[in-house]
C-alpha cells in the first residue's frame, strides 16, 4: 500500500530537507521561492526538535517564511514563482526599500536576504560537521560559522543571545541521530551531496542580488 501519512506526518529526516535545496534548482539555475522556503520549513521543524532555546530563532525564520509564502499565495503570486522573477517584479514595480526603511519595510527581496545570509551559515555549518572527527564539539561548529557569516549582519544583543544558543546545542552523536539519516557513514554522505547543492543556491542568489544592489537592504 502507498504511504498515505505524507511528508508532514512520516519521520523526519534531514534528506528531505536538504533535498528541497537542490530540486529549487531549475536547469537553468532559476531558483523556485516556493521550495526554497520549503527548505527552510523543514530545517525550521528541525531546529525546533532540538528544543525551546532556539525558538527565538525559529520564530524569526517562520515570521521571514510566512510574509514570502503571502507572496506567493498572494493575487501577485505568479510573479514569485522563483527567487529571478521576485527580484524582477518588485524593482520594476518599486516595491523595495532601497536605502532605507520606508512603505516597503517587507518587502519579498529583504525578506529573503535575512534567509540567503542564514542560508551561508547553514552552509559553512553544514561543511564543518561534514568534516568533524567524532569528538567534535557542535556548539564551537556552529559558533565559528555564525561569526564568519550572519554575525556580521546582527547587533550586539542578537549575537549575544545566539551565542547563548549555540551552548547547549547537542552533541554531534545526538544531532546525528535526530537528522536521522543513518549511520555516521551515511550522514557524512548524505552532507558530501547536499553541501555543494546549498553553496551552488547560495551563490546564485548572492550573484543576483550584488547584480541588483540589493546586498544591503534595509
Ligand atoms: C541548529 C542550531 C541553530 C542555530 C541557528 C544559527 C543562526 C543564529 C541566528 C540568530 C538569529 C536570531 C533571531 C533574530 C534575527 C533577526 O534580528 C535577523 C534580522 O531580521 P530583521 O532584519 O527582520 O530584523 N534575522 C535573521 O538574520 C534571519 C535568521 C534566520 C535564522 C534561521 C536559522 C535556522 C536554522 C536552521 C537550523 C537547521 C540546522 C540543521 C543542521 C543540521
Amino acid at each position: 500500500m502507498a504511504d498515505s501519512t505524507g511528508p508532514e506526518n512520516h519521520k523526519f529526516s534531514l534528506q528531505e530537507v536538504l533535498d528541497s535545496f537542490r530540486v529549487c534548482l531549475s536547469e537553468d539555475e532559476h531558483v523556485s521561492l516556493e521550495r526554497y522556503v520549503a527548505g527552510w520549513r523543514g530545517l525550521v521543524k528541525f531546529m525546533n526538535s532540538l528544543g525551546n532555546v532556539f525558538t527565538f530563532i525559529s520564530k524569526d525564520a517562520v515570521s521571514k517564511i510566512q510574509i514570502l509564502v503571502n507572496f506567493l499565495n498572494g493575487e501577485n503570486g505568479s510573479h514569485y514563482v522563483t527567487i529571478q522573477s521576485m527580484v524582477k517584479y518588485e524593482l520594476e514595480n518599486g516595491l523595495v526599500d532601497v536605502s532605507k526603511r520606508g512603505t516597503h519595510p517587507e518587502s519579498g527581496c529583504r525578506t529573503l536576504l535575512r534567509l540567503h545570509r542564514a542560508l551561508r551559515w547553514l552552509e559553512l555549518f553544514l561543511e564543518r560537521l561534514r568534516i568533524s572527527k567524532e569528538d567534535g564539539k557542535t556548539s564551537v561548529m556552529c559558533a565559528d560559522a555564525y561569526n564568519e557569516s550572519l554575525s556580521q549582519h546582527h547587533p550586539w544583543v542578537i549575537r549575544k543571545a545566539a551565542g547563548m544558543a549555540f551552548c547547549v546545542l547537542p552533541g554531534r552523536p545526538t544531532f546525528f541521530e535526530v537528522m536521522n539519516v543513518g549511520s555516521t557513514e551515511k550522514v557524512v554522505e548524505m552532507l558530501g551531496e547536499a553541501v555543494p547543492m546549498i553553496s551552488k543556491v547560495y551563490k546564485i542568489t548572492e550573484d543576483l542580488y550584488a547584480q541588483n544592489n540589493l546586498l544591503e537592504l534595509p
